[in-house]
């Protein structure tokens, strides 16, 4: 099959915005892209971290740029998108990775985590989608892959995650919409929806619970072995290096030994 770049760098030419990228899968992803060829801006709040990222790309040969973005800032996402598209070019491919959860039970009334998993999981998403879908429906090409979870598939016997939950369930019913929105410009949206990741939010959610109700639930380490960033980053590599007329929508990966 023609791929548009060098077969070891099928990506060579493009553009790639990945929020999150500080940590685990953004981080990742922003390597893998890098490594595929993309000039990667690489957005988050913590620019050290992000930075040193950076550094390990351009060691390899890749190209990335740092920008610290907070994706709850509709301002600070547009700069992050004006300043990668005047220093890298347009915005070929978006990954909406950044996102936050808390294991907390609703009746705990941890009102303030709530709305702060909807300002990044949901308003943070479309921050990032309205700094880029004009220009891609205007350029009549584009890829918008956003970060979902197996909990945006479907409501897994968990306690602790229904705002969570619900978040990627957004994600899931509008980019579905989004999906037939823009096809016809040229655009593909992709959710991704890993089932457990062993990253620092991961381990940071289940070493901070507070909840009898959720601990006798979760356990961590877990006891089946679970997915490393790396897979998921690859995942997203697959979906991004299709042929143009190709949409791989959706993709589920999961511990085996943990499927829905
Ligand atoms: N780990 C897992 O088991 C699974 C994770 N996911 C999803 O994968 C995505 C990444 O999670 P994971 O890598 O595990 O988590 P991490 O906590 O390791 O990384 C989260 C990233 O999101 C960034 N982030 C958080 N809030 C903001 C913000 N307001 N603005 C910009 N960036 C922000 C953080 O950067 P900084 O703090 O520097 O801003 C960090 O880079 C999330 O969307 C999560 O829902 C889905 C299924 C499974
Ligand atoms: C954080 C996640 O989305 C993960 N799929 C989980 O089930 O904990």
């Amino acid at each position: 099959m023609q791929t548009s770049a060098r077969d070891d760098k099928p990506l060579s030419g493009k553009v790639a915005v990945v929020t999150g990228a500080s940590s685990g899968i953004g981080a990742a992803i922003s390597r893998q892209l890098a490594a595929a060829g993309a000039k990667v801006a690489m957005a988050a709040r913590r620019e050290n971290l992000l930075k040193e990222i950076q550094d390990e790309i351009s060691k390899e040969g890749g190209v990335a740029l740092a920008v610290k973005c907070d994706v709850m800032n509709r301002a600070e996402v547009k700069e992050l998108i004006q300043h990668t598209e005047s220093t890298l070019g347009p915005v070929d491919i978006l990954v909406n990775n950044a996102g936050i959860w808390v294991i907390r039970c609703m009746k705990n009334l941890h009102e303030e985590e709530w709305n702060q998993q909807v300002d990044v999981n949901i308003k943070g998403v479309l921050n990032c989608i309205g700094a880029v879908i004009s220009g891609m429906c205007e350029r009549k090409r584009g890829h918008i892959v956003n970060m979902s979870s197996q909990n945006g598939k479907t409501v897994i016997p968990l306690v602790g995650i229904a705002v969570y939950t619900g978040s990627k369930f957004f994600v899931e019913g509008m980019s579905r919409t989004l999906r037939q929105e823009v096809c016809k410009d040229g655009v593909r949206v992709t959710c991704i929806q890993p089932g457990e990741v062993e990253t620092p939010g991961f381990a940071r959610y289940l070493m901070t619970m507070e909840d009898e109700q959720c601990k006798q639930l979760y356990t961590y380490p877990r006891p089946y072995q679970i997915l490393e960033p790396e897979v998921i980053a690859q995942a997203v590599l697959y979906a991004v290096t299709q042929p143009e007329h190709v949409a791989v929508n959706e993709i589920l990966v999961q511990p085996r030994e943990a499927p829905l």
